[in-house]
């Protein structure tokens, strides 16, 4: 092996340990993953533009903990592709789709929307998109929307980011978002609360169990959030912009 190689292969093995701890792989399963996830990531063109499994992170936290603001400023800032699965399904109801009047009534309600919808309309989004990293904000919500996501687009994400935010500030940001939304009303938010009890926060703990998880502090401004948000993605890219 050249010296040229070696090196690479040791650099990328550390910046693939340093993004994924847990990381079991060695040997040539290594230098597949490297191959197709970080090399092909950095070609522009021809056939070698989108990645052939595309990077995926899931954004999770409490209704207002500021998923949506913060994947702003991630999109912004390092060239990801931002999906909000409550913006898609708000959408299907606008768009008069068969699934709408149903979609409109369990928002309303709090609830979760049946998995194999809400996973179809992100499977839809990667696939027309031209980029190959994307931010699932609010997905999933449930066991039942992971094992639909790992069915149906066939991957895991590559890390999840959580906003750990109080109760209290989540239901403040919430009813004075003032975006017209259906479900920012306070019977709807208490809701919408105990779902994430019940049903998101035990899908962080499965991704914690796989050491995924980058758990952030959602209390402080926007911009002390995002500085605690940007390291994570700065080590995934070499300009901010790739
Ligand atoms: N760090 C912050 N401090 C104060 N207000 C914030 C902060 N981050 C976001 N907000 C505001 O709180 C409200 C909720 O934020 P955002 O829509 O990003 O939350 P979310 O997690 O996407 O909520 P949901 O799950 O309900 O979509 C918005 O009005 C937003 O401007
Ligand atoms: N995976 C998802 C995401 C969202 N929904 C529904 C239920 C939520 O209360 C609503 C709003 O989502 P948000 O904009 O707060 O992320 O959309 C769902 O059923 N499944
Ligand atoms: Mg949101």
């Amino acid at each position: 092996m050249r010296w040229s190689s070696i090196f690479l292969s040791s650099l990328s093995r550390s910046f693939h340990r340093r993004l994924h701890p847990q990381s079991t792989l060695n040997g040539f399963e290594f230098a597949q993953h490297f191959f197709t996830t970080e090399i092909l990531s950095s070609a522009k063109e021809g056939v070698l533009s989108k990645r052939m499994s595309p990077f995926i992170a899931f954004v999770l936290g409490g209704p207002g903990s500021g998923k949506g603001t913060q994947c702003t400023k991630i999109a912004d800032a390092f060239g990801f592709t931002h999906l909000s699965a409550g913006d898609l399904l708000r959408k299907e109801i606008l768009s008069n789709g068969e699934n709408g009047a149903m979609i409109l009534d369990t928002i309303k309600e709090g609830k979760i929307v049946p998995s194999e919808i809400t996973v179809n309309l992100i499977r839809r989004a990667i696939e027309t998109s031209e980029n190959h990293k994307f931010l699932i904000d609010g997905f999933p919500r449930s066991d039942e929307n992971r094992i639909a996501f790992e069915r149906i687009v066939g991957a895991e994400p590559d890390i999840v980011l959580f906003f750990d935010c109080p109760e209290e500030e989540m239901v403040k940001r919430v009813l004075s978002r003032n975006q017209g939304r259906i479900d920012d009303n306070i019977e709807t938010v208490k809701k919408r609360l105990k779902v994430f009890h019940t049903l998101n926060l035990p899908i962080v703990n499965y991704y914690s169990g796989k050491g995924k998880v980058h758990k952030i502090n959602a209390v402080g401004t926007v911009d002390e959030i995002f500085e605690k948000v940007r390291p994570l993605f700065a080590a995934f890219s070499n300009n901010g912009k790739d």
